[in-house]
């Protein structure tokens, strides 16, 4: 008999625990999974822990977009991990945040992985208090040229275009994957205005630097490198850091930052040694000068951001800038005709090409602006934060959320864009035959933390293509005739180009 009782109350304990789970269960799927967040703007909450990151599929800033026209509008949340993420996902709404509200959005979410390593210094993932800024517009003003005299930046990038004709020349029409080379080039740009001199394309300790760049990046990608998901993952659980495989994909991770961190720091002991305070040649002379003027504790001209951010403006600099030329090359054999077009017009031009000359580059200018647009290299911008409660669009949006502008949607709105998918040169020509400036094209963002490299940048796609344009033909690998689709691509940190081979011929 006492055996049947202690069955009966185990059994009805066991029944009583389950029912109380289930019941849990239930609640939890109710008010916090079903109903959207009382404090953020309706959205996707997608499953318990994961939040919807389970449900971005290939590219997340496509799938965004879609539940934004379908159901929830152009300021919605997206439940991403353990945070609640706010995404703008029009021209507009994103003007009003980040441009009519700049001082609420001027600030970063800190990334507890990159934060340990850079004890919160650097460029790209700091928050938007007064020396960060004190930081940021030295360098703007450095990478625009002033500060370091010596040569105009437009000349920088021109002797660098040079070499690359060379290389290009040097192929003598074999079918290559001309990422590294670029990769170099873009490099040498910055290398050009940060160190002061310049390597050798194929020098090895040039490639391997850039090689590191470009696994930093991978890293952040879906599926390009083995362990990227693994750091991705990371970002939003960073307490898994000590289960194996995430060990071992952080390990890397921070080897490799710590590889180019060590790369930044010869150089700036060189320098240290070297220094003219009268004749600065570079970024590195400059800030060495600045740091001078400052208190190295009441402000951040101090070594460790130095080093910092030489790192965030190699690291920034390089990919963005490598794969809209690739992107740019994958355009022109899609639409040889035009590669026709716009080689005829740079023939108008005897001298090499400038962008002092660019009023007489119509159709180029509209070529460089359609790729920015159909081609976003940064679909979710960089990930931004509001320092105080704000109300956007009627939605109210509490402190330290973290907000991504969804610039992808912007660049396709078909309300903005006739055909957005359509790569159309002549939508940004005028019925004189003048390019049309716009400024609903913003691949570099907008605001107080708009792309510290966009000027820098400008001028060297500008440069690049011309002069690729100009003296190349680009035809596809005649052993698989393959044309890589432009739409298609690596997407996570940005949206990169597969991997493809190429001929460029001499004209
Ligand atoms: C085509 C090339 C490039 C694209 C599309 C691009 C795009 C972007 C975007 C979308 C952001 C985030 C802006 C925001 O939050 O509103 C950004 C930030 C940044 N970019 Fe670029 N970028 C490019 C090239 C460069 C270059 C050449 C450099 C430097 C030499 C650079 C340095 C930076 C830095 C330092 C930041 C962080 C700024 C901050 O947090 O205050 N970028 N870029």
């Amino acid at each position: 008999l006492n055996m049947l009782l202690l069955d009966a109350v185990l059994n009805s304990l066991v029944v009583s625990v389950l029912i109380g789970l289930v019941t849990f269960c239930m609640l939890l799927y109710q008010y916090w999974w079903k109903f959207p967040h009382p404090c953020y703007p309706p959205g996707v909450r997608g499953v318990p822990v994961l939040g919807a990151l389970p449900f971005f599929g290939k590219f997340a800033h496509k799938t965004i977009l879609q539940w934004s026209r379908e159901k929830y509008g152009k300021i919605m949340s997206v439940r991403m991990g353990p945070n609640d993420a706010v995404v703008l996902n029009d021209y507009d709404t994103i003007i009003e945040a980040f441009v009519k509200q700049h001082l609420v959005f001027s600030s970063r979410p800190s990334i507890r992985m990159i934060r340990e390593l850079s004890g919160g210094f650097g460029l790209g993932f700091c928050p938007g208090h007064k020396k960060f800024f004190e930081v940021r517009h030295f360098t703007s003003k450095v990478l625009r040229g002033f500060g370091m005299g010596r040569i105009e930046m437009e000349i920088r990038v021109s002797d660098v275009a040079q070499d690359l004709v060379q290389v290009f020349e040097s192929l003598n029409g074999k079918a290559t994957n001309l990422r590294m080379t670029i990769g170099a080039t873009v490099c040498n740009v910055i290398s050009s205005v940060v160190f002061g001199k310049t390597y050798d394309i194929n020098d090895e300790n040039m490639k391997e630097i850039v090689q590191c760049i470009f696994n930093t990046l991978s890293f952040y990608s879906f599926g390009d490198k083995k362990n990227s998901k693994y750091v991705m993952i990371l970002t939003y659980f960073y307490a898994m850091r000590h289960i194996p495989p995430f060990k071992k994909a952080r390990k890397m991770f921070l080897s490799n930052i710590t590889k180019q961190l060590g790369f930044g720091q010869k150089e700036i002991d060189e320098h240290k040694k070297n220094l003219d305070e009268n004749s600065p040649g570079d970024f590195i002379d400059a800030f060495l000068i600045e740091m001078k003027k400052h208190s190295p504790t009441d402000s951040w001209f101090h070594e460790k951001q130095l080093l910092l951010s030489v790192n965030a403006l190699f690291i920034a600099g390089t990919e963005t800038t490598t794969s809209t030329i690739l992107w740019a090359m994958i355009v022109l054999l899609n639409y040889p005709n035009l590669q026709y077009i716009l080689h005829k017009e740079l023939m108008t031009e005897t001298v090499n090409p400038s962008v002092k000359h660019g009023d007489n580059l119509p159709l180029l200018q509209a070529f460089i602006q359609e790729l920015y647009r159909c081609i976003t290299i940064a679909p979710l911008g960089l990930q931004r934060t509001n320092t105080e409660d704000v109300e956007i669009g009627g939605h109210f949006i509490p402190k330290n959320t973290v907000i991504l502008p969804n610039i992808y949607a912007v660049h396709n709105d078909p309300v903005i864009w006739t055909e957005p998918s359509k790569f159309d040169i002549y939508r940004h020509i005028d019925k004189d035959g003048k390019f049309i400036h716009s400024k609903k094209v913003i691949p570099f963002g907008v605001g107080a933390r708009v792309c510290l490299g966009k000027k820098l940048a400008q001028l060297e796609v500008f440069i690049f293509l011309a002069n690729i344009i100009k003296k190349f033909e680009i035809i596809p690998d005649p052993e698989t005739n393959e044309i890589p689709p432009i739409h298609d691509g690596l997407s996570g940190a940005g949206f990169f180009p597969y991997p493809f081979k190429v001929i460029v011929k001499s004209r």
